[in-house]
């Protein structure tokens, strides 16, 4: 029996993944997490704790570091909210050129007033706002969802430059001909009317929009933020925005600074907040954690390689996190070689610093054994499947 603790809330039709031989927010110690935006930088993490399913894109609320150092696997679901966002990124860009937001709460002071339909025609010249047909939008990182909106956007019309010096070859494959490719962020930042930031939030990429790269940017861009608040210098922005050089900062992550500031368009983190993306993110990380945890399969891991195992085939199999280190795996055939154990299949796979190894073997497996995998140093756990045989 496994048992899966929800941090927030995940569509019934993921958690319908989890069959009987699973508890969901039972009394026991969970063996693993499903989470969305719940900050886990202070969760006690218990031992039983093997895999984290964080249904959505974005991992900074997660210590993924830590989770590493501690064998736990943290996955996310890449791409499954993409089009929820790229639709409101979408509406962004129209609600920063069309003083939309302006003129509905206008319209609204006209409330129990008479000729309302008079003043609605004398007064509406005051919430006029540039078409975006032939405009330049600069897409700030091209994964899953800045590739659909740059390729939206060049179907309205607009011209698009995107910057991505770690582009994937699939989103590659994905972009439309019509995106434009800029060599450097400074040369999307001089020539946009309207830019759009679509990076995670990491050391490299916090304040990435600042008072160096705001001074770059044409007089009266328009700024969309449906990544990270953090990935702004808020400062910089208030200054920006009331001195006229920003028209509009629309965000999806509100604080205490920018909710108070001028021309900012507060959008409360709906970025993902359809029907369609929490099914989609709810099943996939079901999937993910039900196949690490009865497997030992990692797909779409954040902090450790992926590994497809299938299912196993002999009478044990046994997982090992460790570090990407010279002589692991020889320190680990030598402690079967010892026991006379035969292994029958062997994956190793690593990236970056961690690395994670499975065995297939048919003799049975006990605590010696375990104790003394679990010993060899830069290993940080063992875990024996039980589900296996022939
Ligand atoms: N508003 C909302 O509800 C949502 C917000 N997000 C946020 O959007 C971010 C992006 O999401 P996805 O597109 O799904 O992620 P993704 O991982 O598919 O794409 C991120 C892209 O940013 C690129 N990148 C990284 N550093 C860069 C840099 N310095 N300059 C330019 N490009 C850089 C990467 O190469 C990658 O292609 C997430 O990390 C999350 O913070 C994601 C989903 C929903
Ligand atoms: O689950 C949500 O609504 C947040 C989505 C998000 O920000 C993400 O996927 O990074």
């Amino acid at each position: 029996m496994f048992t899966i603790k929800t941090l927030n809330k995940i569509d019934e039709r993921g958690l319908a993944l989890f069959d009987r031989r699973y508890e969901i927010n039972g009394e026991g110690e969970e063996d693993a997490i499903l989470v969305r935006s719940a900050k886990m930088h202070d969760y006690v993490m218990p031992k039983s704790l093997l895999a984290i399913g964080r249904a959505g894109a974005g991992v900074n609320n997660i210590p993924v570091d830590q989770c590493a150092e501690k064998g736990v696997v943290v996955f996310n679901t890449p791409g499954a909210n993409a089009n929820a966002v790229k639709e409101l990124v979408i509406a962004g860009i129209l609600l920063s050129s069309r003083n939309i937001v302006g003129g509905i709460q206008w319209a609204q002071t006209l409330k129990g007033q008479e000729d309302v339909a008079k003043q609605v025609e004398s007064g509406k010249g005051a919430f006029t706002g540039p078409e975006i047909e032939g405009k330049v939008l600069g897409v700030i990182g091209l994964g899953a969802i800045g590739v659909l909106v740059a390729n939206a956007a060049a179907s309205l019309g607009m011209e698009v430059y995107g910057y991505d010096p770690f582009i994937s070859v699939d989103a590659a494959w994905g972009l439309s001909r019509a995106v434009h490719k800029a060599p450097s962020m400074e040369e999307v930042l001089a020539k946009a009317d309207y830019v759009t930031v679509h990076v995670p939030l990491m050391e490299g990429t916090r304040k990435m929009i600042n008072k160096e790269s705001l001074g770059s940017m044409k007089d009266g861009v328009r700024i969309l933020n449906f990544s990270r608040d953090a990935l702004v210098d808020d400062e910089a922005m208030e200054e920006a925005t009331a001195s006229g050089k920003v028209s509009y900062y629309v965000t999806d992550f509100p604080n205490e600074k920018t909710i108070g500031m001028q021309n900012v368009i507060a959008i409360p983190h709906l970025g993902a907040s359809t029907p369609e993306s929490e099914v989609n993110c709810a099943i996939m990380a079901a999937q993910e954690l039900k196949n690490y945890l009865e497997h030992g399969s990692i797909k779409n891991s954040v902090n450790y390689p992926d590994c497809e195992a299938g299912p196993c085939c002999s009478n044990h199999r046994v997982t090992l996190h460790h570090r990407n280190v010279p002589n692991m795996v020889s320190q680990i055939a030598s402690v079967f070689a010892k026991h006379n154990i035969n292994i029958e299949d062997m994956i190793n796979k690593s990236r970056k610093d961690w690395a994670y190894t499975v065995l297939d073997v048919e003799n049975d497996l006990n605590e010696e054994i375990v104790g003394e995998l679990e010993a060899i140093e830069g290993v940080v756990r063992v875990r024996l499947i039980e589900e296996c045989g022939r």
